[in-house]
């Protein structure tokens, strides 16, 4: 039975790309407001008896988790054998321990909330940073894939020397995959965070890579402070060529255009989420990992009859 992939909004660039690499059925949902504001959904799709995966974009998370967690409860009422997501950027994952007393810990929670929904997830690069696996807080099968092979081949695609920069320690996980896959020499700088907009960086000595372009690399952008503070700090130490690449561009309040004003050359992240600037597509390492999914959860159901 050929899979039906069903996109939780109606801009997700990946969602033909995944059809195709899948040879999925593309589903269609309707989705809208009511005038007080609840979610409207309807599968417009036939889904009994056929395995269903759920495409969404979790860059809005509290716009969107209703709608998804609904989604997934209509798909199996409707019959669908199996529930799975394919959420590339996954959301809730900052938050993963109590900094201040009293403080909400949102990673896990979420974690257990798509456990009760779904069969099974996919993402890409989360946000692993005091949570080292998925596994810690799913319950349910949930694989983290590693974009690092897809942006390896655009910086082997250059004809130029270049260092990758990561802006702070957590980032190195993401470097270092790169620096192996593409042969180029890394660094990574210290950052310390003094609020959601508002963040210090510091590099080691830079003067050994005159000559050299620098690319910085992390897993994900959002206001885009982050690679600011890192771009001036390479600026300072004589850089003039400096791209800018993230797994995941979230690119809030303008950050896009701040890095381009600030000078940044390529600005690249992947099709995980809607925007301009984000084109490397992922079909080719998701399709892989959700058909192994497919199959895990065929043959669990098989055993268990
Ligand atoms: O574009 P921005 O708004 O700067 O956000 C992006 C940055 O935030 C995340 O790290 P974070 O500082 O949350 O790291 P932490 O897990 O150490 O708190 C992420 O790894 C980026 O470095």
């Amino acid at each position: 039975m050929k899979p039906i992939l069903i996109p939780l909004q109606s801009d997700l660039p990946l969602f033909q790309h995944l059809c195709t690499a899948l040879d999925a059925e593309a589903g269609e949902l309707e989705r809208r407001r009511f005038p007080d504001g609840e979610s409207y959904l309807r599968v417009h799709s036939a889904v009994a008896a056929k395995p269903c995966i759920v495409l969404a974009n979790l860059s809005d998370p509290d716009a969107n988790i209703p709608a998804l967690l609904f989604l997934a409860d209509t798909l199996r009422e409707l019959g669908a054998t199996s529930v799975g997501v394919v959420a590339p950027y996954l959301c809730y994952m900052r938050q993963d321990r109590r900094f201040h007393t009293g403080e909400a810990v949102t990673a896990p929670s979420f974690a257990r909330l798509l456990s009760r929904y779904f069969d099974w997830l996919v993402c890409v690069d989360p946000h692993l940073h005091r949570i080292h696996r998925l596994q810690e807080v799913y319950s349910i099968p949930a694989v983290a894939l590693s974009a690092a092979p897809l942006l390896a081949s655009w910086i082997a695609a250059r004809d130029e020397p270049c260092l990758l920069v990561g802006p702070d320690a957590e980032s190195r996980q993401w470097v270092s995959a790169l620096a192996r896959q593409s042969g180029q020499p890394m660094i990574v700088g210290e950052k310390q965070r003094l609020g959601d907009r508002e963040v210090r960086i510091s590099l080691p000595a830079l003067s050994q890579y005159c000559g050299h372009s620098a690319v910085l690399v992390d897993d994900v952008i959002s206001s885009g402070h982050t690679a600011l503070e890192a771009l001036h700090r390479l600026r300072e130490a004589g850089f003039a060529r400096i791209d800018c690449l993230a797994v995941h561009g979230l690119f809030a309040e303008g950050a896009a255009e701040k890095l381009r004003r600030a000078g940044v050359r390529h600005l690249l992240a992947s099709n995980s989420l809607a925007g301009a600037d984000n084109r490397l597509d992922l079909s080719p390492l998701l399709a892989p990992a959700i058909h192994e999914l497919l199959n895990r959860s065929r043959s669990g159901r098989e055993n268990s009859q």
